[in-house]
């Protein structure tokens, strides 16, 4: 694990698009398509802002979600929604948004849809993670009802998940294709969130979800 710290918010957020706009645009220098895979939460949005605004050849990037919260795109609780707001708007616009999200009552109607749509689009070329201070990433929650499935190296590229802390059912990119990334960035701010990731790299994937893609990643930390 790499771990890079930035003296403000601002500063990691344009420091961390750069970085990857530089990413993006070398995958696509060798690629036709390449897949851009992010979080969503309270986390990213600068992150998007500054990115959205950086010219890149987007009509060949493909956008998904590391997971969504299984409710409307108009519902304040929906990544998809973050990221139409935010990231896919300004020269980002031209991108393509690989869906997380149809309307079904629960996310198993519509995973195999999902599944076999997102599937061509594997590897991720570059991933951006957040991690909440229950040391969960994507939906991939401590204690979560399908968490062993999903950390296991043979799980489907998407899974439900239900877990007492994710609030609405949630569907999710699994361990094995997030761990499969060319590139892999964890975004996190403040104290609290520092000490738990300090705390997930002692214990197991079970324990603490985002230590299971820690090996390969640079952290991004501001106060
Ligand atoms: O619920 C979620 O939480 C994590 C962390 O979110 P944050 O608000 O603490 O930044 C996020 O990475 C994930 O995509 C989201 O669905």
């Amino acid at each position: 694990m790499n771990f890079k710290e930035y003296p403000d918010r601002d500063m990691l957020a344009l420091d961390l698009a750069d970085t990857l706009a530089g990413e993006l645009g070398a995958a696509l220098r060798h690629e036709d398509r390449v897949t851009f895979s992010v979080p969503g939460g309270t986390t990213p949005g600068p992150i998007f802002d500054a990115l959205s605004g950086v010219r890149l050849d987007w009509e060949r990037v493909d956008v998904v979600l590391n997971d969504e919260r299984w409710v409307p795109e108009t519902s304040p609780r929906s990544n998809t929604g973050l990221l139409r707001q935010r990231l896919l708007s300004g020269h980002a616009a031209a991108a393509t948004l690989l869906p997380l999200y149809a309307d079904a009552p629960e996310p198993e109607g519509a995973l195999e849809a999902l599944s076999q749509a997102l599937a061509p689009h594997m590897p991720i070329n570059v991933l951006v993670l957040g991690m909440g201070g229950d040391m969960h990433t994507a939906s991939l929650f401590p204690g979560a009802d399908r968490l062993e499935e999903a950390l296991a190296s043979d799980a489907p590229i998407l899974l439900p998940m239900r877990a007492e802390d994710a609030g609405e059912p949630r569907i999710t990119i699994t361990a094995p294709y997030l761990r499969g990334a060319l590139s892999t960035h964890v975004v996190i701010m403040g104290a609290e969130k520092r000490a738990a990731l300090e705390r997930a790299r002692t214990l197991t994937p079970v324990e603490a979800p985002i230590a299971a893609v820690l090996a390969e990643a640079t952290v991004h930390w501001a106060p």
